[in-house]
């Protein structure tokens, strides 16, 4: 129906998922310094609405993350890569027990005291160690973590965007968004899922097995049919279906491409 750029046409019988770092938002030095782009929640919004709800986050951020960024909209969403999932109507679900995250928290918090350029995000279900500001310690993050996993069973370490994380293992956005589409108003739509990271490869898999379609944002390897260069280019494409949706609704023309 309506094809801003070169992205799936949206209509009606779709279900949207959206990553959001380096998806909806652009990548930003730290985690709490993302900018979102004025308009672009009440652009979600009334794209959710166009919708019939059928459309959700999915992040490897804590839910509280995104519902702060996205204020006052609260989306249905798939959080710490699909540990926790919210459903349409509100209810929540862990999709397995919170682990005990001892082993690696120790492990990044020494790292982090002893190299303060690193920086520590704890999770519900997870430890993420960014190295953005000291590439250099990598490997170093990478092989202290490894050691760590060792003594937590049903963990796995997760490569994303100079971040390491330990998360529990067999956990994805695949199988989060399966479990959103066996739900209303998911079920019996066609999915479509946007993202960026390698982490977000096993949703493109899900919505496109699933006679959907993927998208990749950006550069690298991926399984996505549909490919766009950055956030700028997803944002247009959901602000223009959007605008061509719900031309009434209050999004601001011009300044969401920022
Ligand atoms: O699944 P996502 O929504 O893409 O979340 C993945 C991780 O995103 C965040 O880290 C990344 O974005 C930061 C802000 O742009 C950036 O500083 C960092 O280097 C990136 O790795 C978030 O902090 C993590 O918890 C998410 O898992």
């Amino acid at each position: 129906m309506i094809a801003p750029a070169a992205l799936p046409l949206l209509d009606a019988r779709y279900a949207l998922f959206l990553d959001f770092d380096g998806t909806l938002v652009d990548i930003a030095p730290r985690p709490d310094a993302v900018r979102v782009p004025p308009g672009l929640a009440g652009a979600l919004g009334a794209l959710q609405a166009a919708l019939g709800g059928a459309l959700a986050i999915a992040t490897g951020r804590p839910l509280a993350d995104i519902d702060r960024f996205l204020a006052p909209l609260v989306l249905p969403a798939a959080g710490e890569h699909g540990a926790l999932l919210r459903f349409a109507d509100g209810r929540t679900e862990n999709l397995a027990q919170p682990p005990d995250l001892g082993p690696a928290l120790a492990a990044a918090q020494a790292l982090v005291q002893a190299h303060p350029a690193l920086l520590l995000e704890r999770k519900q279900a997870g430890v993420a160690l960014h190295y953005r500001h000291a590439p250099e310690l990598e490997a170093l993050c990478r092989a202290a973590l490894l050691q760590a996993v060792q003594a937590m069973p049903g963990m796995a370490l997760l490569e994303g965007k100079c971040v390491l994380e330990v998360k529990l293992r067999g956990i994805d956005k695949g199988r989060a968004l399966q479990a959103l589409m066996s739900t209303p108003p998911f079920a019996g739509r066609v999915p479509v899922f946007a993202g960026d990271d390698v982490t977000d490869e096993s949703a493109i898999v899900a919505a496109q097995a699933l006679g959907g379609a993927g998208i990749k944002v950006g550069a690298g390897a991926s399984a996505a049919g549909w490919r766009c260069n950055d956030p700028q280019a997803v944002r247009a494409w959901l602000l223009g279906t959007a605008r061509a949706w719900a031309p009434a609704a209050s999004i601001p023309t011009g300044a969401p491409h920022a």
